[in-house]
């Protein structure tokens, strides 16, 4: 079932630097939500907040009212949560179903060294873990890719195995770090539909940081906009597209002022 997720006043600190400024927002569940912002804004930061990769300064980070600062990401993946990461970390010499299944370690039991050993207990789900992941492969028409290894393969279909990994957890809650960044047209339009069949038929929420501003008016059913650490707005993509305030962010106030 799509979790909610709830944010108030996080805050993250570095030495004397604050990289995010008391951010407050809710995603309901089953809703796709931007977060968008020039670069440096603060967007992977709190994302990485959400996830347990950062601990924030303060503030409060809760997924179906449960509070998550301060647990590790393993426990978030238990609670629900899978997320991508902007640059694909892929084993490149391991094939590329090898490579979606390491998504599945959070829930199954066991782990990569007794799936190979055939452990008890474990041999079974591994199989229908590999089933899985496999159908979803196919699904997708890369039946063909699914033992050819990882180093092989295009820029595009390395974030496509990043998308089906963190699917396979079966997520209730899913970040996704840039997903379109490097992707031709073609595979952006499909990456649209697959994130809008990912909400729709696995009741999943969705949060995605995109600077790709199609992808974000066509997907999200609303928008929040970070500038320099701190919330700047909340609202669909038309009205972040269309606020002085956000457009001054990303093109200066002199900029701004002579475009008005
Ligand atoms: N571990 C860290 N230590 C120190 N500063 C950090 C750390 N992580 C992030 N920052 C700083 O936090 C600020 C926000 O970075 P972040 O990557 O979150 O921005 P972003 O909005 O995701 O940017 P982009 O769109 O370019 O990916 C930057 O100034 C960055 O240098």
């Amino acid at each position: 079932m799509a979790a909610g997720l709830s944010l108030k006043d996080v805050t993250l600190q570095f030495g004397g630097v604050k990289v995010l400024n008391g951010v407050s927002f809710d995603v309901e569940p089953g809703v796709i939500v931007g977060l968008v912002g020039p670069n440096g804004a603060g967007k992977t930061s709190l994302f990485n907040c959400i996830s347990g990769h950062y601990h924030p300064t303060s503030g409060s980070v809760t997924i179906d009212g449960t509070e998550v600062v301060g647990s590790p990401p393993s426990r978030l993946a238990r609670l629900g949560l899978s997320r991508t990461f902007q640059h694909p970390a892929l084993r490149l010499e391991a094939t590329v179903l090898d490579n979606v299944m390491l998504g599945a370690h959070t829930r199954l039991p066991g782990g990569p060294v007794s799936w190979a050993l055939g452990l008890p207990g474990t041999a079974r789900a591994e199989r229908e873990a590999r089933a899985e992941a496999l159908a979803m492969l196919e699904d997708a028409g890369l039946g063909w890719a699914a033992h050819v290894p990882a180093d092989e393969l295009s820029h595009g279909l390395h974030k496509g195995i990043e998308l089906w990994r963190a699917l396979l957890s079966r997520p209730s809650l899913l970040l996704l770090d840039e997903p379109a960044a490097g992707l031709s047209h073609g595979e952006v339009e499909a990456l649209i539909t697959s994130v809008r069949r990912i909400r729709d038929e696995r009741d999943t929420t969705v949060v995605i940081v995109e600077h790709h501003m199609g992808l974000i008016s066509a997907l999200t059913d609303r928008v929040v906009v970070l500038d320099h650490g701190s919330k700047l707005m909340e609202g669909t993509a038309a009205q972040a597209q269309a606020d002085p305030r956000v457009i001054e962010a990303y093109i200066g106030k002199d900029a701004a002022d002579d475009a008005a």
